[in-house]
């Protein structure tokens, strides 16, 4: 037989599939980011380089991808509904690596009758049976022609069909399948070098001794402060670069986050006083306080609000170690900052909005298969919400930022047209940010990720 999946073939699953399976059921039992559970159990296993790599190809791959590969299994399967969770999770691995990975289909078996024994030894047989059945499956892949049918293009990139079909109305056929394309690539690295403790002089001259050269960053004709893209990233490892992360003299950041923090900062004037609001755990409080020191000379007055005190909690601490001063770093509901800042207007209110996050997918596969529709309305309508209760606490001649990390019109355009439509938005006009009227980054190979943002300025 072509596929037999037996002992003597295969004693035991391969360490890096092995820990992409624990990666995976880490995901889906606790709802976290691959990623961080990478981070935490392949990053700093004993495993080697290259099993380490696997391994993270392999539940990056599966993150991703997981609702597509779930098609394809249940479509091998008599009762899908049978199918034990943690069976499903090592089907997975195999069924990835048959289905989007160039490699042996009988190693992709083997190891995955091995993988589905290690959780239920039971279950090896019928794992042996629907392995075989999703190789012969490939043939078919995507199930339809891509060019005539969006569920079986949004199938061939591992996308939900809804999001697919959203992609191609908001981007256009062209934009949406590279945007798609773009999602499946490695992310690359960027370094943000903190102004505030340290120099670009000193930060590349540590990584030029590392023997990996930093890369300036340009978005068109705007060069961005202090960003350089990592062409080596396993740099990231060594002494002379772990010693400038632990003195808070860098930090990881993409390069359109970096861009954002620059370009909601008035040039020609520093605001007396800036309030950001969706301020998470300080990466754009710390981007934002080095550009003002880089542009003004000195930090901003800077009051930061999020609605979760854990966050705030970290905010603090992290702002401290990057030596970035918060005037005062608040808890609250953004959508009501009546009850957080009574009779209180600043200079500059910046929005960092939640919101899908699907520019971001690279880093974090496996938002598309987590967020809905109905997430979409809920995540635009808080959007709008922040904006309208803002409005209220901008100075005249002050100014009113927003910004996304997604490329859906929803949550971007058509939520700051619904504003500056609003009875709110009526005393704001749209002002220039990096250069334009709206920054919209795309996916690209090696590109940043896909950000958004708008600056308005109060004309009454
Ligand atoms: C895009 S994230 C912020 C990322 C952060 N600025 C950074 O640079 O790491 C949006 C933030 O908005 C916060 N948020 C969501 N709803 C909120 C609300 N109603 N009021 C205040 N903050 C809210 C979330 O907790 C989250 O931290």
């Amino acid at each position: 037989m072509a596929y037999k999946g037996s002992r003597d073939r295969a004693a035991k699953a391969s360490p890096a599939r092995r820990a992409a399976l624990e990666v995976g059921a880490i995901v889906r039992t606790r709802s976290a980011y691959a990623q961080d559970v990478i981070a935490k159990h392949v990053d700093g296993s004993s495993l080697s380089p290259e099993d380490r790599a696997f391994s993270t190809k392999l539940a990056l791959g599966v993150a991703s991808s997981s609702g597509t590969l779930d098609e394809v299994i249940d479509r091998c399967l008599k009762s899908p509904s049978d199918i034990k969770s943690d069976v499903r999770d090592a089907l997975r691995i195999s069924a990835y690596e048959i289905m989007f990975l160039d490699k042996s289909p009988h190693a992709a078996v083997d190891q995955g009758v091995e993988l589905v024994r290690s959780v239920a030894p039971k279950a090896a047989g019928l794992a042996n049976a629907v392995l075989r059945k999703i190789v012969a499956a490939k043939q078919d892949f995507p199930f339809g022609d891509p060019a005539t049918d969006v569920a079986a293009l949004a199938r061939s990139y591992a996308f939900p069909e809804w999001l697919a079909r959203r992609l191609v109305a908001d981007l256009g056929l062209e934009s949406a399948v590279a945007f798609m394309e773009a999602s499946n690539e490695p992310a690359p690295v960027f370094i943000a070098v903190n102004g505030l403790k340290s120099s670009d002089e000193e930060v590349l001259a540590a990584f030029e001794s590392a023997s990996a050269p930093l890369r300036a960053v340009t978005f068109g004709a705007y060069a961005v402060a202090g960003c350089y893209r990592l062409e080596v990233p396993r740099a990231l490892q060594g002494e002379a670069v772990k010693r400038l992360f632990g003195e808070g003299k860098i930090l990881v950041s993409d390069a359109a986050s970096q861009m954002v923090a620059a370009g909601v900062l008035p040039k020609g004037r520093k605001p007396s006083t800036f309030l950001e609001v969706g301020a998470g755990r300080a990466t754009k409080t710390i981007l934002l306080q080095s550009n003002a020191k880089r542009l003004y000379g000195s930090q901003l007055d800077l009051y930061t609000l999020d609605n979760h005190e854990f966050k705030t909690n970290l905010l603090v601490e992290r702002a401290q170690r990057y030596g970035a001063a918060v005037a005062r770093a608040c808890t609250g509901d953004a959508t009501d900052l009546d009850a957080v800042f009574p009779d209180r207007s600043f200079d500059e209110v910046f929005i960092d909005a939640p919101c899908s996050g699907l520019g971001t997918l690279r880093r974090h596969p496996e938002i598309r298969w987590r967020i809905t529709e109905k997430d979409i309305d809920a995540l635009a309508e808080t959007g709008f919400a922040m904006l309208v209760s803002a409005a209220g606490h901008v100075a005249q001649g002050g100014s009113l930022a927003y910004a996304t990390c997604t490329v859906l019109r929803q949550e971007n355009a058509e939520t700051v047209k619904r504003f500056l439509e609003s009875e709110a938005g009526a005393a704001f006009e749209l002002d220039e940010i990096c250069g334009n009227r709206v920054f919209s980054t795309r996916l690209g190979s090696r590109s940043s990720d896909a950000h958004f943002a708008v600056r308005m300025v109060r004309t009454r």
